[in-house]
């Protein structure tokens, strides 16, 4: 990234894995961690309360559109939010296939996650099919228009975007850092369309079989802000060097 009114931001996303044992080496290993990126780990939401660090913010990976009350199995923005997450990943592609999570949906939990203070990290992104189609920015726009739909600029302005294309996700296969930046440069000048100062100042994340070995330039790339990182970022020596590689 090489504008600097972005701060640099690194998610681990655990999904369903790691355990107490696991918090407690990033807890010891990640204390004190120097890097420039904003850093959080968004962890499965029965461990949260084990981690420990102040060098780190901790999020979850989904939330309810709901307010509390009669919804088995949903955890509400005041649960998480009291159990200290800052942060909360909405509509990644494994809910929106596995649930069948609509963009709607998803843009109703980013609203829900804004009003309560905490800062969701929206997540689009294409499948195979789609980009051999050459359709990736309609399909994108159309899950981003959703957004707009629901969320004022400013709601909008408190939020965190993280482009993952699904055939990139737990394959090894990256996207080149060119055909990252085509798409941050495509959300970015979709955004400029609603709001420009909202557009330059939104952090748009890469995800998909981000390593240590490849994070540096993916994230050099003009409108690449970070990164959201799956498998990487359940071994704590990888991922500090990704967070360290976002500067
Ligand atoms: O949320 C993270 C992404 O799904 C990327 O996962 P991955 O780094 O294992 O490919």
């Amino acid at each position: 990234m090489s504008d600097n009114v972005r701060k640099p931001f690194v998610a681990g996303n655990w999904k369903m894995n790691g355990n107490l044992a696991l918090v407690a080496e990033f807890n010891q290993k990640l204390a004190g961690l120097k890097a420039k990126a904003e850093v959080v780990v968004c962890a499965p939401s029965l461990l949260l309360h084990a981690f420990e660090t102040d060098s780190f913010s901790i999020g979850t990976q989904n939330v309810s559109h709901l307010d509390n009350g009669a919804h088995t199995g949903e955890l509400s923005v005041d649960l998480l939010k009291e159990a200290g997450c800052s942060y909360a990943i909405v509509g990644h592609s494994e809910r929106r296939e596995d649930q069948g999570e609509s963009s709607e949906l998803v843009a109703l939990k980013a609203k829900k996650c804004v009003a309560a203070g905490i800062v969701p990290i929206i997540c689009v992104g294409e499948p195979l099919d789609v980009r051999e189609a050459g359709e990736v920015e309609a399909f994108v726009g159309e899950q981003l228009d959703a957004l707009v739909d629901k969320m004022s600029i400013e709601e909008l302005s408190k939020t965190v975007i993280a482009y993952e294309p699904i055939w990139a996700i737990g394959t090894g296969k990256t996207a080149s850092p060119e055909q990252a930046q085509e798409v941050h440069e495509f959300i970015r000048t979709y955004f400029s369309k609603v709001d420009a100062t909202l557009a330059q100042s939104l952090r748009i994340l890469y995800g998909g079989s981000v390593k240590p070995d490849n994070a540096e330039t993916l994230f050099a790339q003009k409108d690449v802000d970070g990164g959201l990182i799956g498998g990487a970022s359940l071994k704590a020596e990888d991922f500090i060097s990704i967070c360290q590689a976002a500067n």
